[in-house]
This record gives C-alpha cells, sequence and structure tokens, in this order.
C-alpha cells in the first residue's frame, strides 16, 4: 500500500507531549481511578487498537483488581479524519450492574466514546468511566460526551504517536507528535 511516508510527516511535525510527560499524567490518573473504584471489580475496556498503549500503562499503574476485556470500533480507519462508526469488536464480558473503566487514546469530535459509552450503558453498565490519554479541546466535540480522565490535552491539529496513527504507522512512537 501506498502510505504518506512517516519520516516525512516526522520531519515536519512538532513534538507535543515527551515521554516523561506523558507517563506521569498517567500516573496521576491512575491513582485517582483507583480512589474512585476502589472497593469495586471493575471492567476495563482498552479501546483498539489506539488506546493500547495507554490501556496498558494505566493498567499496570492501578492498584484495583480488573476485569480486562476489549473494544474495537474505528471511524478514521487509516485516514485522518473521521467519518461513521464502524463495529469491529464488542466485548464479551457481562457489563450488566458494573462499573466499566473505557480507556482510549484521544477524545477529538467524541462520536466513538460516545457511541462505546451508550453501548456499555445500553448493557447495563451501572456507569461508565472515560478515561483518555489526550483530549482535543475544540469546541467541536458532540454534546454529551467528555472525559472523565485526561492526561493532557492537543492541540487541534492531526495528532500522532502514543498509540495513534499516521496513516496506520507510528502507533509506537513514544511521544505525541502534531502535523
Ligand atoms: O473522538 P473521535 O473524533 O470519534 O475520534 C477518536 C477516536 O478516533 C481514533 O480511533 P480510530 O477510528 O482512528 O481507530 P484506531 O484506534 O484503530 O486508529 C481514536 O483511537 C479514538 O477512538
Ligand atoms: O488527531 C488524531 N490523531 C489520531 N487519531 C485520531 N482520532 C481522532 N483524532 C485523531
Amino acid at each position: 500500500m501506498n502510505r504518506p511516508s512517516l519520516s516525512e510527516a516526522l520531519s515536519r511535525a512538532d513534538l507535543i507531549h515527551d515521554l516523561p510527560v506523558l507517563d506521569a499524567a498517567i500516573q496521576r490518573m491512575a491513582a485517582e481511578i483507583d480512589q474512585e473504584i476502589q472497593g469495586e471489580h471493575a471492567v476495563f475496556i482498552t479501546v483498539m487498537h489506539g488506546g493500547l498503549p495507554f490501556a496498558a500503562k494505566l493498567a499496570l499503574a492501578m492498584k484495583s483488581d480488573m476485569e480486562f476485556d476489549y473494544i474495537h470500533a474505528t471511524r478514521y480507519r487509516g485516514a485522518t479524519s473521521g467519518s461513521e462508526l464502524h463495529w469491529l469488536r464488542q466485548p464479551a464480558a457481562a457489563l450488566a450492574g458494573r462499573t466499566v473503566v473505557l480507556a482510549d487514546d484521544i477524545l477529538d469530535e467524541g462520536k466513538t466514546l460516545k457511541a462505546i459509552r451508550d453501548f456499555c450503558l445500553d448493557r447495563g453498565a451501572r456507569r461508565v468511566i472515560v478515561a483518555v490519554l489526550c483530549e482535543k479541546r475544540h469546541g467541536r466535540c458532540v454534546p454529551g460526551i467528555k472525559a472523565d480522565y485526561c492526561g493532557v490535552e492537543v492541540p487541534d491539529r492531526y495528532v500522532f504517536g502514543h498509540g495513534m496513527d499516521y496513516y496506520e504507522q507510528g502507533r509506537n512512537l513514544p511521544a505525541i507528535y502534531a502535523i
């Protein structure tokens, strides 16, 4: 497949948040979420693919025991602008009456996390806690969704790295960059 070059994108990208900043933010979030869910056996749902590195680090930094599951819903599908949401995998865990922690890389227009949050509530989740590594503040977020826990803010530009892709590349870059 002929993809736009990652190295060319990196050469004109700005570094937005480096790894120590992201790791410190994740440690802080882990302690805060632990505090909120103490005594519960929550379902910890990773939103694939972008949420994978963040979710792994967040879970390892938390002390609460949790049941793991994952969901895969994608709206960008390797592009830099989103369209309709495609469900690729629904969680298997029983959600009825449970607290769900949703871990994803980014809240941008919010359409993905709103649909996933509503899905969990439709499955009977008692409450859904939304945790994102970063949030783009631009005023275009759909109503009715917010991040309960957010690591860092990013500018209103396309960002990649630390889970987020540039045409399905660059997800394992440790830092976050913007083009
Ligand atoms: O707030 P929104 O505008 O809805 O966008 C945020 C979603 O977009 C990205 O997923 P993507 O569709 O790129 O799938 P991926 O994680 O597999 O890359 C990201 O991981 C979020 O889930
Ligand atoms: O800026 C972004 N970068 C990567 N993935 C995304 N999904 C929504 N917005 C973005």
